[in-house]
């Protein structure tokens, strides 16, 4: 049996969801979750916000109370099976009488066997993959930093009217900042993207390091798992020598129909980029691009 439609419908709300969770739930993924009671109506939702928090499973469990009996739940990334900081979410789901659940992701980290193992064991019905693209839009950068051991990092520049790659403007740091767990500004300093958006668990900002490579791995090690570089490109192209930069998002100032750029130095992406969207955006244009990787695939 595949997914109904009202569960695909329930998994876009959970994906959707899940990215309320980007920027604060560092080290853990964000994760979003819906709960439908048995005749497929939404009881519950949840997300998870914050390391030490509930897990989504269980912010929708509550909210769903008696209507999860004989229900499915709809989660973007397989229930834990684990006592980690929160009891196992697949326990809470059984204690639930959740009859059936629909998962998009596989959890890497699954300690032992995975939570959708354990579910199925119980007599659980357990589909896995659905949307499993779609809920990599807001897992990638977490998955991609389990696999590579350091944070996901972000390129953020503005292009001038040359069409080279300059500073941002603050408000376009602020807006891309709010997904993020920490920035890298112009002037070199590193802190928090939200101050004390990460709650009890405030993630420590090392001191900037002339080598990427170590500052990366220190960010890694206190939590962070995605970065943000919003400077020129003289310090971004440490990052890109050394294969640091995942993601670039270009913010082009725009220029007359008829335009004769006095110097073209910079390439609008890092060569080996491959652009994702073109928009309209605002006065000017945005443009996104990402490094390929043969990692970039996970098994799901
Ligand atoms: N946030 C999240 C999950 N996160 C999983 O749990 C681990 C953290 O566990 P803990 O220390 O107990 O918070 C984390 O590494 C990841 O594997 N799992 C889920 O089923 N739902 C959630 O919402």
């Amino acid at each position: 049996m595949t997914a109904a439609h009202h569960e695909i419908s329930a998994m876009h709300r959970a994906i959707a969801l899940s990215a309320l969770g980007l920027g604060r739930t560092s080290p853990n993924p964000p994760v979003g979750c819906v709960i439908l009671d048995p005749t497929g109506r939404v009881v519950g939702e949840g997300h998870h916000e914050r390391k030490g928090e509930p897990h989504a499973e269980v912010h929708a469990l509550a909210a769903a109370g008696e209507h999860a009996r004989g229900g499915t739940a709809v989660v973007t990334l397989e229930p834990c099976n684990h006592h980690g900081r929160t009891p196992p979410c697949h326990q809470a789901l059984l204690d639930a009488g959740i009859a059936r659940t629909v998962i998009a992701l596989i959890d890497p980290t699954s300690r032992d066997e995975g939570g959708a193992a354990r579910l199925r064991a119980a007599g659980v019905e357990v589909e896995v993959g659905v949307l499993a693209d779609t809920a990599r839009l807001v897992l990638g950068p977490w998955l991609d930093s389990l696999t590579t051991g350091r944070p996901h990092v972000t390129w953020l520049y503005r292009t001038n009217p040359d069409g080279n790659p300059v500073t941002p403007t603050a408000s376009q740091v602020r807006a891309l900042a709010a997904g993020m767990d920490v920035v890298v500004h112009a002037d070199g300093s590193v802190v928090e993207a939200r101050p004390n958006s990460h709650g009890a668990f405030s993630l420590p900002t090392p001191q900037p390091s002339r080598q990427p490579a170590e500052l990366l791995a220190a960010l890694y090690d206190g939590g962070t798992r995605t970065v943000l570089i919003a400077t020129g490109p003289s310090i971004a192209a440490r990052f890109i020598h050394n294969g640091l930069i995942d993601r670039t998002v270009a913010h082009l100032d725009p220029v007359g129909p008829s335009h004769r750029p006095s110097t073209r130095t910079q390439p609008l992406v890092p060569t080996g980029f491959v652009v994702d969207t073109v928009t309209r955006e605002g006065h000017g244009v945005r443009v996104e691009a990402h490094r390929p990787t043969r990692q970039n695939h996970l098994p799901q």
